[in-house]
């Protein structure tokens, strides 16, 4: 049946600039054959009128503060005149953003608190966890707020997911518009539990519902078959009329199938998504998919494995089996004959003009030559042949020594719909097709821990998704510039020169990655595109999702033209027979043996062995037939590729440095908690030291306070007794201030805290022999025995002159010759005392006539008063909580000091004992020092 393409109905009078995915929005409107004919009632809501431009989804994407300035630049509309061609600006509907939608991954194990909350429906706040540590005093950065077109919680059902984000794509599909829907995210956050769902019930991921709505939608509206779509978006008769399925036996001699082995390695959800969508019942719709891999910059078919005729020849209720020889062949039930693997990479060409609405070559979209795809007539059909799909993909990764996670997987919805009264006619089947992508993880860093080849190997295995980037970021810098053009013409009424637009704009480097060059018809055609981010903020890196975060900001910022329903005609020569699939068996090509298992958890694991068989990347005739005519000029190749290089080479410096900074940082931090504690540790005494010293200065006060009854001479309080000093002191007062007490510490703490509790006993004086606060309790109990204190002359009890052999007769006058204060060089007066050898620096004395006083002083039996004084002082230090302090302990000297002096008068000299004033000075020293 030879039938004559209508190319007067083509829309080839487009003008379009190359390379610029923003330049349909300068393009006259669009007339084609479909449009005059599609006067139906229209699928579901929308109005069947093909002339009617879709409006934007009712999303804050897409309000006016939300859009690029591309998008907000043709919301105004403006007719401008160019050399030769009137271009209008269409409407807002021809443009549209980038979705983006961001799913939060569940925590399924520990209970790590994210860094990632939700805070509207359309925007999540991103905390560095490392600021909520102990180093947020170091960091400066504060929360990141991304914004999306919707924010999906973690709770999100894979049915609410599925209606929001893809169902929009598949009415669009089957009004024949296209879309694109990928995945974008870190490894483990989500992406294939997106796509292809779980094994519960009602974990079906959007590519099962797709499948479900698109049959369920169809029913009762499938076409015969007649024709069939190739390259991107052409369409040729097929040799004949395909029968419908039947559930044919197997034959018991056949032999066991790759997919017989790993059956139960990757289950078929038997869930069913029972969504309808109620279309235009003029039109037949036929199906066909395909499934293809890009893996270390190849591509690959998943269903090579399968012929065609095969569809028809299943053995379980019409689902398709895979008959290729090459997978056909005995499975090691043997266990003697290996099955040979053998799998061929696949090109990716140019599309030719005819298939495509462009104007030229180059925003014409590519396909890739010789990729299967398949007709498929019940959503179980396509389930299982994507179920087989799948475990080519786990085998072939495996093979590889990757895991799937490393290649990207590209399944493509394609609807053919023809109306019925012109099923006959072949130009006006309309095609569209709907692409769903599951890209390999984006986390870097993770593989980048290392330098060398490793950090090489990530470098190229992210390639892709570098390249990704780079064409999004060129596509909107395009697009700004573009519009910047427009505005500029538009406000100056001059005329627009496409050329010199044209010569503004940067080459979009899609051909630099081979997923790019599949997906650059979505970008640089009709399509929309949608772009679901997976996140992890559980056990994925904080910085792995921040750049995914970033990549989706940019995704945003740039538009696609939204499609149109358009009539592919069949090209002239099309009708050939199609070409059976005849690979060599590649008897010469180097072979390799391998035993592969899959399997999971839960699941029965399968095991084959397999021969590897690698072919070249060497196209066979029927692909030369289709071999695009566009030379590559081998200089501009070989600057692309010079960029290219140092692009990885900036990206591994990058990484390098990265690594770097936060190992530095790291450090630092480190560093600086380090120094603090020691700061702490070394401040803490010093505190201590003025808290000892209040406590002391209670102690004296209340010592004072105790002991003023027991006193001839009351003892003046701390206040006055600095107001009694008399001038002759006052000359050392300088030095002296600093020298208020003494610091004694640990063990020596320890001492006075028995001494002081030994001093608690009903009979102070029994207490001879012993230290400073013996001395002090002593003193304060008025006791005149203070030869029975170990420090024997530190003060002497002016109510008993006999005690001290001094001249007190004229103790109001100012002492001639002023009683010395001396230090190591004080002339002893009276003493004959000789101090004693104690195990710390003793407490400075007053060197008299201790002897006699010692003869004299008798030891006096505390009174009633004194007990009273010590019971209540024991309860006031215990309330102190002074025991037990494994801390510094001040010792008042000067205070006990002066008040021996101003008591005693004249004539009495105050001698520091041996090493007592290296001591003071010593403690000097340290005091100054902290
Ligand atoms: N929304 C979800 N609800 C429940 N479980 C989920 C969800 N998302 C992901 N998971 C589970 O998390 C695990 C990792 O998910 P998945 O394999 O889809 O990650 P991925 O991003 O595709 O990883 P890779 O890039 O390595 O293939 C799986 O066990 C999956 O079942």
């Amino acid at each position: 049946m030879a039938t004559k393409p209508k190319t007067a109905t083509r829309a080839s009078t487009r003008t379009k600039l190359a390379g610029s995915a923003s330049l349909p929005t300068v393009l006259p409107q669009r007339t084609t054959r479909s449009t005059s004919k599609s006067k139906e009632p229209s699928p579901e809501v929308v109005p069947p009128t093909k002339t009617t431009r879709r409006k934007p989804l009712a999303n804050k994407a897409n309000s006016p503060e939300r859009t690029s300035p591309v998008e907000r630049f043709t919301r105004t509309k403006a007719t401008l005149s160019k050399t030769s061609t009137v271009v209008e600006l269409s409407n807002d509907a021809d443009r549209e953003p980038v979705k983006a939608f961001l799913r939060i991954r569940p925590h399924l194990e520990d209970e790590v608190p994210p860094y990632l909350e939700p805070i509207s429906d359309t925007s999540v706040r991103m905390m560095d966890p490392s600021t909520s540590s102990s180093h947020s005093r170091l960091s400066t950065s504060g929360p990141s707020i991304y914004t999306f077109s919707h924010v999906f919680p973690p709770d999100t059902n894979q049915q609410d997911f599925f209606s929001r984000t893809t169902l929009p794509l598949v009415k669009d599909v089957l009004q024949g518009e296209s879309g694109l829907l990928f995945t974008y995210g870190v490894t483990n956050s989500g992406k294939t539990y997106t796509i292809q769902g779980g094994s519960a019930p009602g974990s079906a991921g959007i590519l099962p519902r797709t499948l479900d709505v698109i049959f369920n939608s169809i029913e009762g509206l499938q076409g015969d078959g007649r024709y069939r779509p190739v390259r991107l978006q052409g369409v040729e008769l097929a040799d004949e009329a395909p029968l419908p399925p039947k559930a044919t036996k197997r034959s018991q001699t056949a032999s066991p199938l790759l997919a017989d082995v790993f059956e139960d390695a990757v289950p078929l959800s038997s869930d069913t998504d029972p969504t309808t969508i109620k279309l235009d019942r003029n039109y037949e719709y036929t199906i066909w998919i395909s499934y293809a891999e890009v893996y270390n910059e190849k591509v690959y078919d998943l269903f090579a494995s399968v012929d065609d005729p095969a569809l028809q020849s299943s053995q379980r209720s019409g689902i398709p089996r895979p008959t290729s020889t090459l997978l056909n062949l005995p499975l090691p039930s043997s266990q003697n004959r290996p099955l040979l693997v053998d799998r061929k990479p696949l090109t990716v060409k140019q599309c030719p003009l005819a298939d495509s609405d462009a104007s030229d070559s180059s925003s014409a979209g590519k396909y890739i030559a010789g990729l299967k795809q398949l007709r498929v007539q019940s959503a179980m059909q396509a389930k299982e042949l994507l179920r087989l799909g799948q475990i080519h993909r786990q085998v072939y990764g495996t093979l590889a020594n990757s895991q799937s996670s490393r290649s990207h997987a590209l399944v493509t919805v394609k609807v053919l719909r023809v109306h019925r009264g012109e099923r006959n006619d072949p130009t006006s089947i309309q095609t569209a097709r709907l692409t769903l992508v599951d890209l390999a993880g984006s986390e870097r860093t993770r593989n980048t821990q290392t330098s060398g080849e490793r950090l090489r190997e990530a470098g190229n295995i992210n390639k892709s998704l570098m390249v990704l980037g780079q064409c999004m970021e060129t596509m909107r810098a395009n697009q700004r510039a573009i519009a910047r053009s427009l505005g500029n013409a538009v406000g100056s009424g001059s005329r627009l020169d496409t050329r010199d637009v044209k010569k503004a704009l940067a080459v979009i480097p899609f051909r630099h990655s081979k997923l790019t060059e599949i997906l650059m018809d979505y970008f640089v055609g009709e399509g929309r595109a949608v772009m679901i981010v997976n996140v992890n903020p559980f056990d994925t890196g904080y910085d792995e999702n921040s750049h995914v975060m970033k990549f989706s900001a940019l995704a945003r910022e740039v538009c696609t033209t939204a499609p149109t329903a358009v009539a592919r005609p069949i090209p002239a020569a099309k009708e050939r027979a199609t070409k059976a699939e005849s690979r060599k068996s590649g008897a010469d090509a180097p072979r390799r043996k391998v035993t592969i298992s899959l399997g999971g958890p839960g699941r029965k694991v399968s095991e084959a062995h397999l021969e590897v068989l690698e072919e070249d990347d060497e196209p066979d005739d029927s692909e030369r037939d289709d071999e695009d005519d566009n030379p590559i000029n081998p200089f501009v190749d070989a600057l692309f590729d010079e960029i290219e290089s140092l692009r990885i080479k900036l990206f591994e410096a990058e990484m390098r440095s990265a690594i770097i900074e936060a190992e530095t940082r790291e450090e630092v931090m480190a560093e600086m908690e380090e120094r603090m504690q020691t700061m702490e540790q070394i401040s803490f005494p010093t505190h201590q030291v003025e808290r000892n010293e209040i406590m002391m200065d209670a102690k004296i006060d209340m010592l004072h306070r105790h002991g003023v009854g027991n006193l001839a001479k009351p003892l003046p309080s701390r206040q006055p007794q600095k107001m009694d000093l008399s001038d002759d002191i006052e000359d050392d007062e300088d030095e002296d201030d600093e020298e208020n007490f003494f610091i004694s510490q640990g063990t020596q703490d320890t001492e006075l805290i028995s001494e002081y509790e030994d001093s608690r006993s009903p009979s102070p004086l029994a207490q001879k022999g012993k230290k400073p606060l013996s001395a002090m309790q002593s003193m304060a109990s008025g006791s005149s025995s203070a030869s029975d204190i170990d420090m024997e002359t530190d003060y002497h009890s002016p109510d008993d002159p006999s005690d001290i052999d001094i001249d007190d007769s004229e103790p109001e006058e100012p002492t001639p010759a002023p009683a010395k204060v001396a230090k190591g060089k004080a002339t002893a007066t009276t003493s004959k005392s000789k101090p004693r050898k104690l195990s710390r620096p003793p407490s400075p004395i007053f060197e008299e006539d201790i002897k006699p006083a010692k003869k004299k002083a008798q030891p006096k039996r505390p009174t009633r008063s004194t007990s009273n004084t010590l019971a209540g002082l024991e309860d006031e230090l215990n309330g102190l909580n002074i025991q037990g302090r494994d801390s510094t302990t001040v010792i008042p000297n000067k205070a006990a000091r002066k008040a021996a002096i101003s008591h005693a008068g004249p004539g009495v000299e105050y001698i520091p004992r041996p090493g007592e004033v290296d001591t003071v000075k010593k403690k000097k020293r340290q005091l100054g020092k902290k």
